[in-house]
């Protein structure tokens, strides 16, 4: 298993690089950003891990050296955001990243699984399949957006709920997107079942939907959230990695192409976006069925998940169209 990091220099990507060496899954580890690789794949190569690594700079070809051969690109590019700044103000400069990342991925490894980090996932992701699409090598059983941060932040908040002692051992489906009213977490569906008072409802909603923001503010200037991320991107693409080794039963939201996986099309009809969250049944060849969660909503959820349809829509447009109709330079 090779698995590659493209921005792995920064707040996300190093951190999740040190996960994925530790990880006896991965044999060979890349490592990818415009600077700085040499240092952390340096650090990173005395640890007494199974996984092979290396660091790789733009310059001699290192991108197309680092995607080479790689089974799973996890790509954490881009810049985050300061205080007052919304995900989609970070689409100017991280779309054309995305963009150039994802083109390397048809050149050099077509058949990897892709996961997208960079925000806004919501239009990072259409961007990765329209640039897929025009290269003739979008598989959408393997491409991913990341928004295994928004279950984590559930599940955590949640908590001082349920009493239960290790957060992760509740199962709640966060569905919809990946930005503000677009999160849509779905505690009517808890596994095992959470009883949550009605006057704490809007407040645990809202901390979900806005976490983001919490660590924003808190950072100060210093940018996002990097470690939770790190944690978050790491246990994704592990649950890829087992699924692809054959292991099964293998479950978790993410943001992905409707039409391109098993039972995607009904919720794509009925959300009217192709793009959506939804817990994903995950096998060998990446994602294997689309679980249809919305009809379980309960009203409180379906007024949410109203909400959610419209802010995605123009979102996913944006992302299609930037592509299709670059902008002029
Ligand atoms: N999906 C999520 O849930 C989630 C959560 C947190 C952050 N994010 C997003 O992840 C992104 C990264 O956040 P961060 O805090 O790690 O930022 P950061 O600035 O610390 O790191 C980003 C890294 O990307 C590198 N980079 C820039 N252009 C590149 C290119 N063309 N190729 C390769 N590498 C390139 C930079 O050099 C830097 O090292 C941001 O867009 C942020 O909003 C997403
Ligand atoms: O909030 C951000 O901009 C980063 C990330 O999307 C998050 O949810 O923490």
């Amino acid at each position: 298993m090779k698995a590659v990091v493209a921005g792995a220099a920064g707040g996300i990507g190093q951190p999740l690089s040190l996960l994925l060496k530790a990880c006896p899954l991965v044999d060979k580890l890349a490592l990818y950003d415009v600077v700085n690789t040499p240092g952390v794949a340096t650090d990173l190569s005395h640890i007494s891990s199974i996984a092979q690594i290396e660091g790789f700079l733009p310059a001699d070809d290192g991108m197309k050296k680092a995607l080479t051969g790689a089974d799973i690109v996890v790509i954490p590019a881009g810049i985050p955001r300061k205080p007052g700044m919304t995900r989609d103000d970070l689409f100017k400069i991280n779309a054309g990243i995305v963009q150039g990342l994802i083109e390397g991925c048809a050149e050099n490894c077509p058949d990897a699984f892709i996961l997208v980090i960079s925000n806004p996932v919501n239009s990072t992701v259409p961007i990765a399949a329209e640039v897929l699409k025009k290269a003739g090598k979008f598989n959408p059983k393997k491409l991913f957006g990341v928004t295994t941060l928004d279950v984590v932040r559930a599940e955590t908040f949640v908590q001082s709920l349920t009493g239960e002692k290790d957060p992760s051992k509740t199962v709640i489906p966060v569905i919809g997107g990946h930005s503000g009213e677009t999160i849509v977490p779905l505690f009517s569906q808890a596994k095992p079942a959470v009883k949550i008072p009605e006057d704490k409802l809007d407040d645990l909603t809202n901390r979900v939907q806005f976490g983001g923001d919490e660590v924003v503010k808190a950072k100060d200037g210093a940018g996002s959230a990097t470690l939770s991320m790190a944690y978050a991107g790491y246990r994704f693409a592990e649950k890829v990695m087992k699924a692809a080794k054959g292991e099964t039963g293998i479950v978790e939201p993410t943001f992905v192409y409707l039409p391109g996986v098993e039972g995607g099309d009904a919720i794509a009809k009925e959300t009217g976006c192709e793009f959506f969250s939804v817990p994903v049944e995950l096998g060998k060849d990446g994602a294997q069925k689309a679980i249809n969660v919305l009809g379980s909503a309960n009203e409180y959820e379906k007024k949410l998940l109203q909400a959610c349809y419209e802010g995605l829509k123009g979102n996913i447009s944006k992302g299609i169209e930037f592509v299709q109709n670059p902008p002029q330079k």
